[in-house]
């Protein structure tokens, strides 16, 4: 089987690997990061074999992820850019760098794939907006970049025009979604709740919530419609959460994250 490889092996490539052992052995798999400790440490855990330089990763690939910080990319594009042939497919998962800017950064002559996933991927509930251009691919390959993908959660295919903005809805928002269940544990610790509990309770109903959302096909204020009685309790927070500027806070920190995403490279 064609391997897959893995440049950089942070948050997001030790998730994706993970998923990625449910389907696939780890003699089909290779990585390289900086830290020769942390390397060992992942082939000691995973059975995954490291190469001895980003070079020989990506020589040894045939499926090839990016998974190094944005900022980091120019470093390895230079030292990989030699190495890398439009046989192989190479996967971005870099937010800001467009297919051109990473065909570009490694000499004009690959075929990548940019996606965007999240850090659930680790619990295998990961989200991914996924973009390439369908000519290019084999039938082979967009089946194994389906498998790929899906080991670790959901995909979607996804326009490349939307994909910063994808970002916003995969990537950054579990960071959004964790500080509401702080802030909502928080407000019932004030009130005398085992802070322990309140975590359990807080990320139970945002489970529960989002899975009404996907299994009922409601609309997200028919089913907060649902919550509220009229004269009753959750209308008080929700009056409360408007004057605080709730959805605006959501809505500016998309337009944060849309903009960011220009001022990566
Ligand atoms: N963390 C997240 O929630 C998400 C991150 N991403 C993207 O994933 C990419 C990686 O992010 P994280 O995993 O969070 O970062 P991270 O910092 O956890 O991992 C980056 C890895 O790259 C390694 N590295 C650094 N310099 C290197 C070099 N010259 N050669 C090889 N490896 C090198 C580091 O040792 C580290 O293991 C970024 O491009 C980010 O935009 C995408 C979606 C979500
Ligand atoms: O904060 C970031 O830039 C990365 C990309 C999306 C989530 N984390």
């Amino acid at each position: 089987m064609a391997k897959i490889g893995f440049i950089g092996m942070g948050n997001m490539a030790t998730a994706i690997m993970k998923g990625l052992l449910k389907e696939f052995s780890p003699e089909d798999m290779i990585f390289s990061s900086a830290h020769e400790e942390k390397m060992e440490q992942v082939t000691r855990e995973t059975g995954v074999p490291h190469a001895g330089s980003n070079a020989e990763c990506a020589r040894q690939a045939k499926y090839l992820v990016l998974a190094v910080k944005p900022q980091v990319l120019p470093r390895v594009f230079g030292e990989i850019k030699d190495v890398v042939t439009k046989d192989q497919v190479i996967i971005s998962i870099a937010a800001g760098y467009t297919i051109s800017d990473l065909t570009e950064g490694l000499g004009g002559q690959v075929r990548v794939v940019r996606s965007m996933p999240n850090t659930p991927a680790m619990v295998g509930e990961g989200m991914t907006g996924v973009c390439y251009d369908e000519a290019l691919f084999t039938q082979e390959e967009k089946e194994l970049l389906h498998t790929l993908f899906t080991s670790f959660g959901k995909m979607e295919l996804v326009e490349e025009r939307l994909m910063d903005v994808v970002g916003s809805a995969s990537g950054c928002s579990p960071a959004y979604v964790y500080m509401f269940i702080e802030a909502l544990a928080d407000g019932c610790v004030k009130n005398g709740l085992p802070r322990q509990m309140a975590y359990r309770m807080a990320a139970q109903a945002v489970l529960g919530s989002a899975k009404m959302v996907l299994e009922t096909g409601k609309h997200p204020g028919e089913l907060k419609d649902m919550v509220c009685s009229p004269g009753g309790t959750t209308i008080e927070g929700v009056a409360a959460l408007e004057e605080g500027g709730f959805r605006s806070s959501i809505i500016k920190a998309c337009d944060a994250n849309y903009e960011k995403n220009k001022r990566l490279k």
